[in-house]
């Protein structure tokens, strides 16, 4: 659900008091400069009226020259304070937003992000919290200038001239107004503008990770229209925001013109009547285009509010993701005791995702020496269990216990509980690089027993660069069975005490699949070994099976001897 403009509003405010003191900054040196470019106008319109009407000789104007001079770098100086202030705060913001983005998704875990699509997700990620970046280093800066200079300037004016005063007090605000008037119209062009680039991003990301799949149900053609549809969508979209700010834009011109124009012909008439004094006029034509300028900057910037607020919307959405997942203890924290965990106890344990449960009161004893396996139809919950022994999922009720072999009971933390999933993720890089993603420290004959331990050894050293072959983008180089035994080494290279696996032999030839079960029989001879599978051949290989049943409870409980 998204937010409302209100929640989005409120957001950003928060966000503000992030970089509060960079904001204040570049709004205060942002003042300067223009109060320093306003003196240097006033001395300039001095300057030139002693030179002419006052027949002031050039040569003791040089003081003047330099005053003007220093008020003009000053200026430029307090201007660029002002960008640099403002960027570093709107980029502080950013930052932050996303380093909060990927805390929360780390809470979310595995069962919380896949509420939400990976193209998505990314774009959120990317696009969406770099977009409020201008907003912080332009709109908030700006909207202060709005406010501060136009009633510096406007306090100069009356003082020389009060029918121009009048001119400028009246137009002036119109330009803000019609600007809140069109961006309100516009928040929702923006939106759907949004709405498009995410749909495009998840499409985009789908059809590349489905390409096998839609090619194979000759479907390559549908994906690529559907793909042009999305891009022609997200076209459109940004040419009406961009009509709306060339039009708004149109407008503010018009406004700050046509003033400009009715204070010079009033100043004009006057001077020929003999009224009013040159100096006078030519400071207040100077200052009347000034006077728009910050109105002309806030309304130009005010498309990077709309942006951030659409931008906002999707980070909003980002955070409404469930946080699943359960805070585990870490290897900096110390442990009760340096020895293994032997043995899990499942306490009637309950967990579900929403509110119906998907796992009703199991209990279990699990052990190092026997190689335990989780069976059920489809949908019963074999990977929740194991989802909640891995803390991707809190339990709703009951507790998980793990002990040593003398009987102490351990916290389960990150390090002694390790997980291959039904699809391993391989990223891109070697295969050494990929090894080490869950054990950095890991030497090369680290490597080298793992990989002999998971039966992939002599398959890496056919390889012409052994393990630094390139893996390929999502291990494309490699096949499901080499995956799945890498990502086996990967997980027994952290020589965790517990070693869940999710369907370790679906979709492998036999040979393979037996191969992987033999492995796992000996891995579970000096650690816990806990797998899901429907794989007869693996359930009969186990020496503990559970089985749950369509209702998520434990229907049956076997045992056998280990060999
Ligand atoms: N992230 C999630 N959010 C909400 N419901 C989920 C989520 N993941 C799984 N489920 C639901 O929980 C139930 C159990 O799913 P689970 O993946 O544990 O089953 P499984 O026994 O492992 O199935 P399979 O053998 O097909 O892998 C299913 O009804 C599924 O729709």
């Amino acid at each position: 659900m998204q937010a409302t403009q209100q929640q989005t509003g409120s957001y950003l405010k928060d966000l503000t008091r992030r970089a509060r003191t960079w904001l204040m900054l570049s709004a205060a040196t942002s003042s300067i400069a223009c109060i320093l470019f306003i003196l240097q106008l006033c001395a300039l319109a001095a300057l030139v009226d002693n030179l002419t009407f006052k027949g002031q000789p050039l040569d003791t104007s040089v003081t003047d020259c330099i005053i003007i001079l220093a008020l003009s770098v000053s200026s430029f100086i307090f201007q660029w304070l002002a960008d640099m202030t403002g960027k570093e705060g709107g980029l502080h913001i950013s930052a932050s937003v996303q380093r909060d983005a990927l805390i929360h998704l780390t809470k979310a875990g595995p069962a919380g992000c896949a509420k939400q699509p990976a193209g998505q997700l990314i774009t959120t990620m990317t696009e969406a919290a770099e977009a409020l970046e201008p907003y912080f280093s332009q709109y908030i800066p700006r909207a202060v200038m709005m406010v501060v200079l136009p009633i510096v300037i406007l306090g100069i004016v009356f003082h020389f001239d009060i029918w121009s005063f009048v001119i400028l007090a009246c137009t002036g605000p119109l330009i803000p107004f019609f600007m809140v008037l069109v961006g309100y119209s516009a928040q929702s062009i923006m939106d759907r503008q949004w709405t498009q680039l995410v749909l495009m991003g998840s499409s985009f990301l789908d059809s590349l990770r489905g390409l096998m799949t839609l090619r194979l149900n000759g479907q390559t053609t549908n994906s690529i229209t559907r793909l042009e549809r999305q891009t022609e969508a997200h076209r459109h979209a940004t040419f009406s925001v961009m009509r709306v700010a060339f039009l708004t834009s149109a407008t503010l011109e018009f406004f700050a013109s046509l003033s400009v124009a009715m204070v010079a012909v009033i100043f004009g008439s006057r001077l020929l009547a003999g009224t009013a004094d040159f100096r006078s006029a030519f400071i207040v034509l100077v200052l009347a285009p000034e006077y728009f300028i910050p109105l002309r900057n806030f309304s130009s910037s005010y498309h990077a509010r709309q942006n951030a607020m659409a931008a906002a919307k999707q980070l909003q959405t980002l955070f409404t993701l469930p946080e699943y997942a359960v805070a585990r203890q870490s290897a900096s924290e110390p442990v009760s005791s340096a020895a293994p965990v032997t043995m899990l106890k499942l306490n009637d344990i309950s967990a579900s995702y929403e509110k119906a449960l998907i796992l009703k009161q199991i209990s279990a004893e699990i052990r190092k020496g026997q190689l335990t396996a989780v069976s059920g139809e489809s949908g019963s919950g074999k990977t929740t269990l194991l989802y909640t022994l891995m803390g991707f999922l809190p339990l709703r009720s009951g507790s998980v216990a793990a002990y040593d072999a003398g009987g102490a009971q351990h916290p389960l933390t990150e390090e002694n509980i390790a997980w291959v999933p039904q699809r391993p993720l391989m990223a891109f890089g070697s295969i050494a690089d990929n090894l080490r993603l869950g054990a950095p420290e890991a030497t090369d004959d680290d490597l080298k027993n793992a990989t002999r331990q998971a039966g992939i050894f002599d398959f890496i050293m056919t390889l012409p660069e052994g393990f630094n072959t390139q893996a390929g983008e999502r291990g494309a180089r490699l096949s499901g069975g080499q995956i799945r035994r890498l990502s086996l080494a990967r997980a027994l290279l952290r020589n965790p005490d517990i070693l869940c696996l999710d369907e370790p032999t679906a979709n492998l030839d036999p040979d393979t699949a037996d191969t992987i079960i033999e492995m796992l029989k000996s891995c579970a001879k000096t650690r816990i070994v806990l797998v899901a599978t429907h794989d007869q051949k693996l359930i009969s290989a186990a020496q503990q099976v559970l089985h749950i049943n369509e209702n998520g409870s434990l229907s049956a409980l076997t045992e056998k001897a280990v060999a």
